[in-house]
């Protein structure tokens, strides 16, 4: 078991990382949270089968009472509706200023259930259980928020947690999908940290021949990277957009699927190849851009964009995304592993090198 510090301006709270660490819980509420009233446990329909009744069970090991709310799994959950609705049971369960709610799940969950506490009453603490891959990523930096139809986590908060506990024998039981569609944000830590990082992913050959310690190691470095940015930047003035990589054209086509049509990670994967061959042209170099896009192959990503998506409702999208300004689009690139640049182009500059692209991976 390892445990991580996030230092921000707002706050400081340990990530704790291993298996079996679930089981300091009680311990963390007792010790660290005095004067609770009560618990709001938030999890989704599946995590809630597999492991609701294990949590409810330690959480009946402290003095405080518990209740539960259970969303549909799947990113359709992160919105108005759910929140809305979360935000009325906690009423009606008499949660006040001195409640906690733990959000037990994926990023969906993590998003949503932060996103009630950062509002609930103008904001309560939570703890973070992250239960999938992704969640290494989610879990942590205290961005929060819902879907909007218009675009991908457009309301939202910073809010902090109190502490991330990452057990990581959650792992065992996620579908194949869904490891992929966490390795993307490892893989996009990796970019961002620089060549031995990457490197050492880039032997990995099959996600799931992964052992649990080899898994727990990744998920380390992934979260170190990330709190090392967090913890200059909490609400993305600057270098925090770096974590964006791969995420202007990904939200982009998630949106335009239909949320949950594809994952977020396989979505974030084939933005980040777009972002590494547009690199590779504006700044001249050489990202190893084929090797790469056969790697990604090879995991199971998605390397092309859906033929059925326009590229000029993409484009549109991607106006939208929270980095733009004043019409133009903010792109998060890669001169090498380990430095980033932003660049920023106008819509018809953009259409211009998307078209492109997808048209010289279609050959
Ligand atoms: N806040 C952030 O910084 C941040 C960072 C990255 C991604 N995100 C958001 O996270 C979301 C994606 O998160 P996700 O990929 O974890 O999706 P998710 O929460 O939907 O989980 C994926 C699926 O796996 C299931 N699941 C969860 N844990 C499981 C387990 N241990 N065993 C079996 N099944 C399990 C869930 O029920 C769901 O069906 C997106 O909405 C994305 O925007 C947020
Ligand atoms: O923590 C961040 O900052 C990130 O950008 C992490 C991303 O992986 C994550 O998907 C995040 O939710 C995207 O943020 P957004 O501000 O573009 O919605
Ligand atoms: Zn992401």
């Amino acid at each position: 078991m390892r445990t991580l510090e996030i230092k921000t301006t707002s706050s400081k709270y340990p990530v704790i990382v291993g298996p079996n660490c679930l089981q300091t819980l009680p311990d963390f509420l007792k010790n660290r949270m005095n004067q609770l009233s009560k618990i709001l446990l938030i999890t989704d329909s599946t995590v809630n089968q597999l492991y609701g009744d294990k949590v409810l069970h330690l959480l009946m090991d402290t003095p405080y009472p518990v209740s539960k709310f259970v969303v549909e799994s799947g990113e359709q959950s992160k919105s108005f509706q759910q929140f809305i609705d979360i935000q009325t049971y906690a009423l009606q369960e008499k949660l006040d200023r001195k409640s906690l709610i733990i959000a037990l799940g994926g990023g969906v969950v993590g998003d949503l259930a932060g996103f009630v506490a950062a509002t609930f009453m103008r904001g309560i603490p939570y703890i973070q259980i992250p239960t999938t891959l992704l969640a290494h990523d989610s879990a942590v930096g205290g961005k929060v928020g819902i879907n909007h139809p218009l675009g991908k986590n457009m309301i939202g908060a910073f809010h902090q947690p109190i502490a991330v506990l990452y057990d990581t024998l959650f792992i065992k039981s996620l579908p194949s999908l869904e490891l992929r569609s966490g390795f993307a944000e490892v893989v996009k830590h990796a970019f961002l940290k620089g060549e031995s990082f990457l490197q050492e992913l880039i032997s990995i050959e099959d996600i799931e021949m992964l052992d649990e310690s080899h898994l727990a190691e990744i998920i380390y470095k992934g979260i170190e990277v990330k709190a090392e940015i967090v913890g200059q930047d909490e609400k993305e003035a600057g270098i925090r957009a770096y974590l964006n990589l791969g995420h202007t054209l990904g939200h982009a086509v998630e949106a335009e699927m239909g949320y949950g049509k594809l994952s977020h990670g396989d979505c974030v994967a084939v933005g980040m190849l777009f972002a590494f061959s547009l690199s590779e042209k504006v700044f001249k170099v050489d990202l190893n851009y084929v090797k790469i896009k056969s790697w990604f192959k090879s995991l199971g990503f998605p390397v092309v964009i859906p033929d059925n998506l326009l590229t000029e409702d993409l484009i549109s999208r991607m106006i939208s995304d929270k980095k733009s300004t004043s019409g133009q689009i903010n792109m998060v690139l890669i001169e090498k592993p380990g430095s980033v640049k932003i660049e920023q182009f106008t819509a018809s500059e953009l259409t211009n090198f998307l078209e492109s692209w997808r048209e010289e991976e279609l050959v």
